[in-house]
């Protein structure tokens, strides 16, 4: 039987690559075979070394997911210099926090544009050319707030909670024509989006006491579940936000 977590031959464009989940998902795919296209507004960093390290080709595409505007461009690019794209992971995504009383329209706009509109647009730039050639497998980075209100976070826990209802219906949508659309729902993890959590002394030990694992994810613990719904090991599996938390949600 062939390894059914195979990538070999695969294309993966990942949003937001160069730094935190989005680069533990990027070397995990290149691990298992995939070549990378790394979309986002910063530089290439370590994930571009270690994508090559494992013998696998790295591009890097400039582009800002504030708008919907570079997303036709992103799918070209990878199309042009490898001739097609089979996986996109939509990680790309910010948090704003305030207290819903007085939380802003900027910031409302800002995190529905870059966590939900500009993922259902770029999942439709992807779709239409993974149609033409029979398929291919979409992965959204959901959150804990795709399930949970969470603390002064109005706005993401809106987009993720969106996130994790456009993952269903684009799944029912393509599930005869060959996409699978699934999320991952990633529990708490030590990265930029988090720094403000763990400065604040009594956050850290509130969220610490909460995982049964003990410690916040890393982005080395987010790979395998990005390799399993990449790959044909999941091509039954449509529709989920599957939990990679520490057993958050178990408790
Ligand atoms: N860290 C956590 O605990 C956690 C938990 C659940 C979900 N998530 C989600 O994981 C994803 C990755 O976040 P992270 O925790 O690795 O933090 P991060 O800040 O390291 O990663 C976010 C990435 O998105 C990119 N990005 C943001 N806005 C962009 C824009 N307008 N244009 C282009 N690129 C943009 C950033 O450059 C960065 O590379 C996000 O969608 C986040 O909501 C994080
Ligand atoms: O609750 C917060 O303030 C968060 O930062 C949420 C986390 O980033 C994450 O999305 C939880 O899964």
């Amino acid at each position: 039987m062939a390894n059914p977590f195979s990538l070999e031959g695969k294309v993966a464009l990942v949003t937001g690559a160069n730094t935190g989940i989005g680069q533990g998902i990027a070397i995990a795919l290149a691990a298992a075979g995939a070549d990378i296209a790394a979309a986002g507004r910063s530089e290439p960093t370590e994930t571009q070394a270690a994508v090559e390290a494992l013998g696998r080709k790295f591009l890097s595409i400039k582009a800002d997911f504030g708008s919907t505007e570079p997303v036709q461009r992103v799918v070209d690019e990878t199309v042009a210099t490898f001739g097609k794209v089979d996986i996109l992971v939509n990680n790309a995504g910010i948090i704003r926090r305030a207290d819903s009383i007085e939380f802003s329209e900027a910031d409302w706009d800002a995190v529905m544009d870059t966590n939900l509109k500009v993922v259902f647009f770029l999942t439709q730039a992807f779709a239409k050319q993974a149609l033409k050639r029979g398929g291919g497998k979409v992965i959204n980075i959901a959150s804990l707030l795709s399930f949970q209100g969470g603390i002064r976070v109005p706005s993401y826990t809106a987009a993720k909670s969106g996130l994790a209802g456009l993952t269903k219906i684009l799944a029912n949508e393509w599930a005869t024509k060959g996409i699978n659309v699934n999320a991952i729902a990633p529990g708490y993890f030590d990265t930029n989006n988090t720094e403000a959590l763990r400065a604040d002394q009594d956050r850290n030990a509130a969220i610490l006491a909460r995982i049964p694992a003990g410690r916040w994810g890393r982005p080395e613990d987010i790979g395998g579940a990005a390799v399993f719904l990449a790959s044909s090991a999941s091509d039954y599996v449509q529709g989920i936000t599957l939990p990679v938390d520490g057993g958050w949600l178990a408790r």
